[in-house]
C-alpha cells in the first residue's frame, strides 16, 4: 500500500520526520529520494546488462553461521559494516544520559530546609521531565549508518535497547515498539487512544478522508460501510478475476521463456495486481500488463508522489508557488485530475446501473455483471458525498495494489534462494490443481502454498512500519507516554526477532504445520501482524490472501523461475512497501510436465465458514 508510507507532511521543517530518515541515514546510501522504481523503464525484455549477481541474503539478514558458502565481497562490506554499527550502539554512543541535576538539586536545597511545597512548584516541570524520559532513549546523529532501507537500523537499535526505545532528532522523537503485548495494546486494546497521525497528514493528497488515513467518526461510518462489501461471495467470485489476470500474466512470460529474455518480475506483479484491483473496486480494466495507457501512467504518477512525500527532506508541495512552477507537482497534479475524472466516469455509470437494475439488497449482494465494490457501495444505499466516494476507492486502489505486488515480489525472490521449498511447492501445485483454473477448494487444500506466502509476509511485512500517534497520555508496558507521541510500531522487527522466532532470519514455511490454522496475529499473540490487528486490521486479508495464492499457484506450474545470471544484487528500499532497488530480474523456463503422484499429504479441507482463519 503506497498508504501505508511512512511518512509525512505539514510539520514545520525542523519536526519533519523525515529528517528522521536524514539523520539516520545518510541520502546517498539509502535511495530515499530516488523515485518509486521506475515501472515504465523497467521492460520485460531484460535488456539492460546487469553487472553482477549477488543476490542471496543481502536484506538486513544477520549472517547465517552455519552457512558456509563462499561469501561474496558485499556481503562481507555489509557484515563489517553491522558489526561496526553494532559496537557503536553497545558502547552507549547513541544513547542519551539524563541529566539528573535538576533532581539532585531540588534534594539539596530540600535539605537546606527550603520548604516541598515550594521545590515542587519550582521543579515540577523537571519533574514531568523525568516521569516522561523514562522510556530507554537512543539519538538520531547517526549519520554514519549505512543502509538500503530505514527500517534496518531501527533493527539494530532495537536489539540494543529492547521493545520500547525513543529515537531522538533535535526537537523532535519517535517512538519504536517491537514488543507483541506493547503492540497489542496499542492496535487492539487501547486502539481508541491512538490516531494514524503523519501518516494522515502525508496522504491527504491523493486519499483525502480515505479509510487508511482516516480516524475518528468517519473512520467508523466508513468501515461500517465498506466492510461488508467485501463478503465471502465477492471474494470467491474474485478468484477467477485473479485466474484470468494470472493467466495473462502467463502469457506474457511464455514469450520471455521461449526466447530466453531476462524478465523484470517486480513490474509486472504491480501491473498484474493493479489489474486485478481495478476490475474487483470499480470494474475499471486498467489493462496494464498489456497497455501503457495514460490513465495508468497517472496511477504511478500518484503513487510515486505518495512515497516520495513520504521520504522528502522537506514539504516542497506546500510552498505555495512551488505548487504552480514545479513540473513534478504540475504533473502529479493533472494525474490527479485524470484519475478523479475517471473515478467520476465510473461512478455515474456504476449509478446508472444500480437505477436500473431490479434491486434486491441482502447480505451477500453482488451484481453477476459487475461484481465490483463500488457497485456494492452504491446498491447498498450508502449515503455519502462523491468526494468521499472518490475517496475510499483510491484508498482501496492503492492499498490492494502495492501491497499484494511487494508480497508476490519477495515471495519468488525467496524461492529462488531455495529450491528445496521450490520444489516442494510445484509439487503441491500439480497434485492439487492439475492443469485447472483455481477454484474455492483448490485454494483451501494449497496449503503449503498458502504457508509459503505467510513465511515471505514474516520475512517482508508490507508496511514494515505501521504508524500511529497517541491522543491522550498512556502506559506502554511500565512506561508512561505522553499524548502527541508518533509511534513507529515496526513489524519488521517483530517478524525478525531472535527472542520471538526460531532462525528468525530463515525462510521456512515449515514453520506453520499444514494441520494447524494458518498463522495470523490472533494465533500468534501480536509477534505475527500480515495484516496488522484490532479495528484498523486490513478489510481486505482474504481478498489478498486469494489473490496471492492464485497467482503464486499458477506461475509456479507453468514455470520455472530463477534470478537472471546477469542480475543486479537484490536488496531493498523502503517506500510505503519494501521495494528491490533495482528489480527483480529472472530467468523463467517453461515446465515440461505437472507429476501425477501426491508427495505432499493434502490435508481435510475446511468448512466455508471457518476458511478465512484457517484455510488460508
Ligand atoms: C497482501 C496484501 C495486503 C497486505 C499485506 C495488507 C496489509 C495491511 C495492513 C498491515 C493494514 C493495517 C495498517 C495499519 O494498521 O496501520 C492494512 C489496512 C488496510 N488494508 Fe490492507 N493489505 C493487503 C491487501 C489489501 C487489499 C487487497 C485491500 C482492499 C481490497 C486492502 C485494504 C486495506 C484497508 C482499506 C485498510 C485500512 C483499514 C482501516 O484502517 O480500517 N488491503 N492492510
Amino acid at each position: 500500500m503506497a498508504t501505508h508510507v511512512s511518512a509525512l507532511h505539514p510539520l514545520p521543517l525542523s519536526s519533519h520526520p523525515l529528517n528522521l530518515q536524514l539523520k539516520l541515514l545518510p541520502l546517498n546510501s539509502l535511495n530515499f529520494t530516488a523515485p518509486f522504481p521506475s515501472y515504465s523503464s523497467r521492460s520485460i525484455s531484460g535488456g539492460c546488462k546487469w553487472s553482477s549477481i549477488t543476490c542471496s541474503s543481502s536484506n538486513g539478514s544477520r549472517p547465517d553461521p552455519t552457512d558456509d558458502r563462499v561469501k561474496s565481497i558485499e556481503e562481507l562490506v555489509e557484515e563489517k559494516r553491522r558489526a561496526e554499527l553494532a559496537a557503536r550502539i553497545a558502547s552507549g554512543e547513541f544513547t542519551v544520559k539524563q541529566s539528573s541535576f535538576p533532581m539532585r538539586l531540588k534534594n539539596n536545597l530540600s535539605k537546606l530546609g527550603i520548604l516541598t511545597p515550594i521545590l515542587d512548584l519550582v521543579f515540577k516541570t523537571f519533574e514531568d521531565y523525568e516521569k516522561f524520559s523514562q522510556i530507554p532513549e537512543a539519538k538520531g546523529e547517526i549519520a554514519a549508518i549505512r543502509s538500503e532501507a530505514f527500517f534496518l537500523p531501527l533493527y539494530e537499535l532495537y536489539i540494543t535497547y529492547g521493545g520500547i526505545f525513543r529515537l531522538k532528532f533535535g526537537p523532535k522523537a519517535f517512538l519504536i515498539v517491537s514488543d507483541p503485548s506493547i503492540v497489542k495494546h496499542i492496535l487492539k486494546d487501547n486502539s481508541k487512544a491512538y490516531s494514524k497521525g503523519i501518516l494522515a497528514e502525508i496522504l491527504d493528497f491523493v486519499m483525502g478522508k480515505g479509510l487508511i488515513p482516516a480516524d475518528g467518526e468517519i473512520w467508523r461510518v466508513r468501515r461500517r460501510a465498506m466492510v461488508p462489501s467485501l463478503h465471502q461471495k465477492f471474494v470467491t467470485a474474485m478468484i477467477n478475476l485473479f485466474s484470468q489476470a494470472t493467466d495473462r500474466l502467463c502469457k506474457k512470460l511464455d514469450t520471455a521463456a521461449s526466447t530466453g529474455e531476462a524478465v523484470e518480475m517486480e513490474s509486472l506483479f504491480s501491473r498484474l495486481t493493479l489489474d486485478v484491483i481495478g476490475k474487483a473496486v470499480f470494474n475499471y480494466d486498467f489493462n496494464s500488463l498489456t497497455n501503457d495507457t495514460g490513465i495508468v501512467e497517472a496511477v504511478y504518477v500518484v503513487l510515486r508522489e505518495a512515497e516520495n512525500r513520504s521520504t522528502a527532506p522537506i514539504p516542497v508541495w506546500e510552498i505555495p508557488i512551488w505548487k504552480d512552477v514545479s513540473p513534478r507537482l504540475k504533473k502529479v497534479n493533472a494525474a490527479l485530475k485524470l484519475i478523479n475524472s475517471t473515478l467520476d466516469d465510473l461512478i455515474a455509470i456504476c449509478k446508472r446501473l444500480v437505477d436500473e437494475e431490479e434491486l434486491q439488497f441482502h447480505e451477500e449482494y453482488m451484481n453477476e455483471q459487475d461484481p465490483s465494490i463500488l457497485h456494492f457501495l452504491l446498491a447498498s444505499g450508502d449515503d455519502v458525498s462523491s468526494k468521499q466516494l472518490r475517496d475510499d476507492l483510491m484508498t482501496l486502489l492503492i492499498a490492494g495494489h502495492e501491497t499484494s505486488a511487494a508480497v508476490l515480489t519477495w515471495t519468488f525472490y525467496l524461492l529462488s534462494q531455495d529450491p528445496g521449498v521450490m520444489s516442494k511447492l510445484q509439487n503441491e501445485v500439480d497434485t492439487v490443481l492439475g492443469d485447472r483454473f483455481p477454484s474455492i477448494e483448490d485454494l483451501k487444500n494449497l496449503k503449503y502454498t498458502s504457508r509459503v506466502i505467510s513465511e515471505s509476509l514474516r520475512l517482508y511485512p508490507q508496511p514494515p512500519v505501521l504508524i500511529r500517534r497517541s491522543m491522550k497520555e498512556d502506559m506502554l508496558g511500565p512506561y508512561p507516554i505522553r499524548k502527541d507521541e508518533d509511534i513507529f510500531i515496526s513489524v519488521w522487527n517483530l517478524h525478525r526477532s531472535p527472542s520471538l522466532w526460531e532462525d528468525a532470519d530463515k525462510f521456512n514455511p515449515e514453520r506453520w504445520p499444514l494441520d494447524g490454522p494458518a498463522p495470523n496475529e490472533t494465533n500468534q499473540n501480536f509477534r505475527y501482524l500480515p495484516f496488522g490487528g484490532g479495528p484498523r486490521k486490513c478489510i481486505g486479508d482474504m481478498f489478498a490472501s486469494y489473490e496471492n495464492i492464485v497467482a503464486l499457484a499458477m506461475l509456479v506450474r507453468r514455470f520455472d523461475f530463477e534470478l537472471a545470471p546477469d542480475a543486479p544484487p537484490v536488496k531493498m528500499t523502503t517506500g510505503a512497501t519494501i521495494h528491490t532497488t533495482n528489480g527483480l530480474v529472472m530467468r523463467v523456463r517453461q515446465r515440461t510436465r505437472y507429476p501425477a503422484t501426491p508427495t505432499i499429504p493434502v490435508v481435510e479441507t475446511a468448512s466455508p465458514a471457518s476458511i478465512t482463519e484457517a484455510a488460508i
